[in-house]
C-alpha cells in the first residue's frame, strides 16, 4: 500500500490515496498503520477519496472534488481535524490533485476552504459553538471548563494561576462528564501568555485528543482555546497566536467567520507491507 506522511504543527499522518474510494479501511488497519513501533506512526489517517465515490458524502460533488475520510490513532472517526484538512490540502496541491491556491474540501463538519501561503495553509473553520460548563479531572485535581463544537466535541480549561501546564499528566484521558459528551471529547488545557506582536492574544495550550492520545498539536482545539479566549476577554474578533508542544497555530475570528492557520508539510513517501501489520480483524 502507497502511503505519504505528513504533518501540521507536528500532528501528524498517514495519507492514504484512495479517489474511487476502494480501499477496505478498518479500525484496526487505521490502528496498525498508526502503531509508532510496528506501523507507520500518526495520530491519524487522511483517506483521499472523490467526494461522488464516498458513501458519506455522495450528492456533495458540486461543492468539492475531494472529501477528507478522517480516523483517529485508534481507529475512530472523527467529524473534523483542523491540522489534518490543512495537511489534506497540501497533499492535493503537491500531488496536483487541486489547482490553484485555493479550493474547497468536503469534511465530516461541513465544506471548507483551503488557502495556500508558501509553507502556510490557512483553512475557513466551523465557527466554534461555546457551551455548557464542564469540568476535567486529572487526579487529584479537577479543572473548570467550558464545552465547545467545532463540529468534533472540546472541552477547554484555562487553568487557574499557580498550575503548571506542563506539570499535567496526559497519558492518559482527563476525566470528564460522558453526560455532556457521550460521543468523548478532546480535552485542552491552556494558559495566557504575555502579549506577542501582531496577535490580540497569545495563549499556550496542551491537548489530549480523543482517540488519539496526547498530540503535539491540534487545530481543532485551537480554534476552540481561541474562541474561549476571545469570549473571556469580550473580543468579537481578533487574532490569537495558540503555542502548541509542535509550534504554533492562529486562529482568527472576522466577521466573516474563523479561519486556522500555519504549517503543513510533507515529508515522505512509501510503500507499506499490510500483510506485515498486526492487524486484529
Ligand atoms: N488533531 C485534530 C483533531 C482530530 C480529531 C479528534 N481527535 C476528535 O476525535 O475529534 C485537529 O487538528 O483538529
Amino acid at each position: 500500500m502507497q502511503f505519504t506522511k505528513g504533518h501540521g504543527a507536528a500532528n501528524d499522518f498517514v495519507i492514504l490515496a484512495d479517489p474511487d474510494g476502494q480501499l477496505a479501511l478498518t479500525p484496526s488497519l487505521v490502528a496498525s498503520l498508526c502503531d509508532r513501533h510496528r506501523g507507520i506512526g500518526a495520530d491519524g489517517v487522511l483517506r483521499v477519496v472523490r467526494t461522488a465515490k464516498h458513501p458519506e458524502a455522495v450528492g456533495r460533488a458540486a461543492d468539492a472534488e475531494w472529501f477528507m475520510d478522517y480516523w483517529n490513532a485508534d481507529g475512530s472517526i472523527a467529524e473534523m481535524c483542523g491540522n489534518g484538512v490543512r495537511v489534506f490540502a497540501r497533499y492535493l496541491a503537491v500531488s496536483g490533485l487541486a489547482e490553484g491556491a485555493s479550493f474547497p474540501i468536503l469534511t465530516r463538519a461541513g465544506l471548507v476552504r483551503a488557502t495556500i501561503d508558501g509553507d502556510t495553509i490557512a483553512v475557513d473553520m466551523p465557527a466554534p459553538r461555546l457551551g455548557a460548563a464542564g469540568a476535567a479531572t486529572i487526579v487529584p485535581l479537577t479543572f473548570p471548563g467550558t464545552a465547545v463544537d467545532v463540529g468534533n466535541p472540546h472541552l477547554v480549561s484555562v487553568l487557574p494561576d499557580g498550575v503548571d501546564l506542563d506539570s499535567l499528566d496526559l497519558t492518559r484521558s482527563p476525566g470528564f462528564d460522558p453526560a455532556l459528551f457521550p460521543a468523548g471529547v478532546n480535552v485542552e488545557f491552556v494558559t495566557p501568555l504575555p502579549p506577542l506582536d501582531g496577535f490580540d492574544l497569545h495563549v499556550r495550550m496542551r491537548v489530549y485528543e480523543r482517540g488519539s492520545g496526547e498530540t503535539l498539536a491540534c487545530g481543532s482545539g485551537a480554534l476552540a482555546v481561541a474562541a474561549v479566549a476571545l469570549h473571556d476577554a469580550a473580543l468579537d474578533a481578533g487574532t490569537v497566536a495558540v503555542e502548541l508542544l509542535g509550534g504554533r497555530l492562529a486562529a482568527t475570528r472576522t466577521d466573516a467567520g474563523w479561519t486556522l492557520a500555519g504549517p503543513a508539510v510533507l515529508v515522505a513517501t512509501g510503500e507499506i507491507d499490510v500483510s506485515a501489520l498486526s492487524t486484529i480483524d
